[in-house]
């Protein structure tokens, strides 16, 4: 395996490059780079993993330039400087690190609240200045007060326990906090509009998506408490600049505190001329701790991936670990072989999947299998799709996708079976994974067979009748196909039969013509597996 190379664009910790360096990575640490486009655009096509911060943008036009590029690391929380969808279209892996940086996130968030109760910047320039204005600075206590947490995921949770540290009574709404979640956190739970009612000061930890946009406007701030304080540690976007700034003026909002604007980098902005205001350039997750957390976890996770298959904190693709990489590998390969087998011989448009899990196989990653028959599944149609792609492009071709999961029913440990229904007709394969680590197929329009899987195949359907051996061998044998196994099954003495049948090298189109001249042949389809 030639070594993977790994570009690190953005300013982080060298303890990455060191990590990439000690697992046998190529790497290349070069911290400006991501904010030269062009330079990255020329650049991006010699790496297989591209490990960032936020300075980078990694929009289409790059990623369409990334032919070799596997993974992209996140080293921090936010991916929004990540084209997601783009990505995974082409398969690369988008990594965050979700936990490396949110104790110092929330730290940040309690500091910009103290800092605002008691301008402390503004004092300190002003007691600096010679002015010693003890009256101007009359600040607020913040015991007893109500702090409401909006978006109590890990950062919000860790705000909420050091405010109730600090003797304040917090409120979170998120929607996706359960009762016994907020009983553990000390929390209460409430809706928005009452959040923005009883908060006295409001501090934002949600991630920056369509329904969080502008979820502190004008509208929002008129619900307020007079002299409310506003903290907004998690992004830009989520509170209206212009609406906070007027409300600030008009002294509806008492104060606010802000680590993240709606341009960045903010070299001007509606916030910087209002006095009471504390702002900070992005600094949420600058800590060295924060930063050496990241760095490690992005390196660590990067390098399991590109040299072990392990996937982990992956937005788009499940999870795999790196002991259960090698069981699993066995288990793609034969879910892709029976989503590439309905892939080559579907003739219309799929429309649905069904994915049985049968046995020890429901006890496996069934979501990186899922993933992975998709892929096999829709290969003959898209050249370019891994297990990251497939499940986004089934989506965008509107196919259902279900999974289902039973104990072990038959004489196998365990087997996977695939339905897909597509216009014309529904078919299914089944396959299993013998003691070898090879895949088999063990049932084809629900006739059981037993088939080893070659890398170049044929297919044939027929009526059960006499005769169907002599016509495939001597058609295939008289044209110099040399045929390594060949498999037969039916469903009922002169019922429909099929037959599989592994030939060393591809089998010329006249060939199979020759074929299907036979009357009793109803079908005979070419078929290639990667294996
Ligand atoms: N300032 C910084 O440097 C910095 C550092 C780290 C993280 N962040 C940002 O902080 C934010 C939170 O990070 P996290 O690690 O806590 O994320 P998280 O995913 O753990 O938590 C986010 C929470 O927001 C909730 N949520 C989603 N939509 C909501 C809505 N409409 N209303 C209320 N709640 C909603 C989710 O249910 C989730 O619990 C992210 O935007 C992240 O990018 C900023
Ligand atoms: O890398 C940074 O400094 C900011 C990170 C932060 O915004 C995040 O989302 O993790």
């Amino acid at each position: 395996m030639t070594k993977p190379r790994v570009l690190v664009s953005d300013k982080l910790s060298e303890t990455a490059v060191q990590i990439f360096s000690d697992r046998g990575i190529d790497v290349d640490f070069k911290p400006d780079l991501g904010k030269d486009k062009d330079a990255l655009l020329a650049a991006i096509g010699d790496y297989d993993g591209l490990a960032i911060r936020s300075a980078t943008k990694v929009t289409e036009k790059l990623i369409g330039a990334a032919d070799r590029l596997k993974v992209i690391g996140r080293a921090g929380i936010g991916v929004d400087n990540v084209d997601i969808p783009a990505a995974s279209r082409r398969g690369i892996i988008v990594m965050n690190t979700p936990f490396g940086n949110s104790i110092t996130t929330a730290e940040h968030a309690i500091s910009l609240m103290l800092a605002v109760a008691r301008q402390i910047p503004a004092a300190d320039t002003s007691t600096r200045a010679g002015k010693w204005e003890k009256s101007k600075f009359m600040g607020t206590e913040i015991t007893g007060k109500r702090l409401g947490v909006i978006g109590c995921g890990n950062i919000g949770s860790i705000v909420a326990t050091r405010a109730i540290g600090l003797k304040m009574h917090v409120l979170a709404f998120d929607p996706f906090l359960s009762d016994e979640r907020a009983r553990d956190l000390g929390v209460e739970k409430v809706e928005l509009d009452e959040l923005f009612t009883r908060s006295d000061f409001i501090t934002l930890h949600t991630p920056l998506t369509d329904k969080t946009r502008n979820i502190i406007d004008a509208g929002a701030i008129a619900k307020m408490r007079d002299g409310v304080r506003i903290i907004n540690c998690a992004r830009g976007g989520l509170v209206s600049e212009a609406d906070l700034a007027e409300a600030l003026k008009s002294g509806k909002v008492a104060g606010a505190g802000i680590d993240v604007f709606e341009t960045e980098p903010a070299t001007e902005n509606p916030l910087f001329d209002i006095p009471n205001v504390v702002c900070t350039p992005h600094l949420g997750a600058s800590t060295a701790e924060a930063q050496e957390n990241v760095a490690l976890q992005v390196a660590e996770q990067m390098s399991d991936y590109l040299l072990r298959g392990a996937v982990s904190n992956a937005i788009n693709m499940p999870s795999i670990t790196a002991e259960e990489a090698p069981v699993l590998k066995p288990f793609v390969k034969l879910a892709e072989v029976l989503g590439s087998f309905v892939g080559q011989v579907a003739e219309s448009a799929i429309l649905e999947v069904e994915i049985l899990y049968d046995g020890m196989t429901a006890n496996l990653n069934t979501k990186a299998l899922t993933s992975a028959t998709l892929a096999g599944l829709i290969r003959p149609q898209v050249a370019d799709v891994n297990m990251v792609s497939a499940p986004i492009m089934v989506k965008e071709r509107g196919v259902i996708v279900s999974e289902v999961k039973r104990d072990k029913s038959g004489v196998f440990d365990g087997y996977i079976k695939l339905t897909v229904k597509s216009a014309n007709q529904t078919r299914s394969v089944a396959g299993t994974v013998f003691a070898d680590g090879k895949p088999r197929f063990i049932q084809i329009k629900g006739i059981n067979l037993d088939a080893e899987i070659g890398r170049n195949m044929v297919y044939t359907t027929n009526n059960d009748a006499p005769g169907i051996i002599g016509i495939l061998g001597t058609t295939f044998g008289s044209n110099g196909v040399n045929i390594a196994n060949f498999q037969l099954g039916r469903n009922r003495p002169g019922g429909d039969a099929i037959a599989l049948l592994y030939v060393d090298d591809p089998v010329p189109e006249h060939v199979l013509n020759k074929v299907r001249e036979f009357p009793e042949i109803l079908s005979a389809k070419p078929l290639v597996f990667d294996v």
